[in-house]
């Protein structure tokens, strides 16, 4: 998927959202508990609720590599169904990865390749040699961490370092690498004030923004000061959405909660 293709999604669907699939086997009702696979069987309920109202999903890989290999296939199994059921809709892996480029390269080909996820989120912090190996996958994104939503982004993101806070140097140096347009940014929503500076760097790219519902960040402020001229926002929401109801009702208050936010969306997007 290209970014044209993610806006023009975005524009048709009305919705810039990403839904969250942190799949808690504690959180989810208990009746799909009996099932073989109990996971997917929550993910397939919410995604059929709610595919008409997000343009993105984001599994959280933490929720799924803690049941092992059971958790990996859920989340094999999860992936293949977006692909096959709903392919304009953008996936995204949140797995955080980032290591030497051998091992970087490994990773790439796990989430990007074999997994075939359009996207994966990935720390900055060991650098150019750690990120090239996933900017190098044609066709496919990174979603680089430049500041986070939770409130330890203040021990080291917005420190300066040389005149200038640590966060900025991580986008203004990520712009650098090669194939850096296949890069994409996490913001977090709690920091909605830091978004105009960030646009000074990068006017035009996709920032995934968690950290709205549960986390208590504001759609309006990040869209106030986030939002570009191709939208150029995916706008998080996991446990608010997910976990609406732990009854029978889930999918359906699921789909409720997403209407809320798709509705806010609308209409920042016409007004
Ligand atoms: O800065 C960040 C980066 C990633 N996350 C992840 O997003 C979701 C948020 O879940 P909610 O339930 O909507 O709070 C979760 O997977 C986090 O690990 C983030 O919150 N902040």
């Amino acid at each position: 998927m290209t970014h044209q293709q993610l806006t023009a999604n975005i524009r048709r669907k009305k919705s810039f959202l990403c839904i969250g699939l942190d799949v808690d086997l504690t959180k989810i009702p208990q009746h799909l508990l009996t099932t073989e696979d109990p996971i997917f069987e929550f993910n397939k309920a919410i995604i059929d609720a709610t595919h008409d109202l997000a343009v993105a999903y984001k599994p959280n890989t933490a929720f799924y590599e803690a049941y092992g290999i059971k958790g990996w296939i859920s989340l094999e199994k999860t992936i293949q169904y977006l692909n096959e059921k709903h392919p304009e809709i953008f996936t995204i892996a949140d797995a955080k990865r980032g290591d030497i480029g051998n091992t970087s390269s490994m990773y790439a080909k796990a989430f990007l390749e074999d997994l075939a996820f359009d996207s994966v989120t990935v720390a900055p912090y060991m650098g150019k040699d750690s990120v090239e190996p996933f900017l190098a996958v044609k066709d496919k994104f990174t979603i680089l961490l430049a500041l986070t939503s939770n409130a330890g982004a203040f021990d080291f993101q917005t420190q300066t370092v040389d005149g200038k806070e640590l966060y900025k140097k991580v986008i203004e140096t990520s712009k650098t690498w090669k194939y850096s347009e296949n890069l994409m940014y996490v913001v977090g929503a709690t920091k909605a004030e830091y978004f105009t500076e960030i646009r000074k760097i990068v006017p035009d790219s996709f920032l995934l923004v968690p950290g709205v519902g549960a986390q208590g960040g504001s759609l309006a402020e990040v869209c106030k000061y986030g939002m570009a001229e191709n939208i150029g926002l995916l706008i998080n929401s996991s446990r608010g959405i997910i976990y609406a109801s732990q009854q029978q009702d889930f999918a359906e208050k699921a789909r409720e909660e997403a209407l809320k936010i798709q509705l806010e969306m609308q209409q920042i997007l016409f007004r």
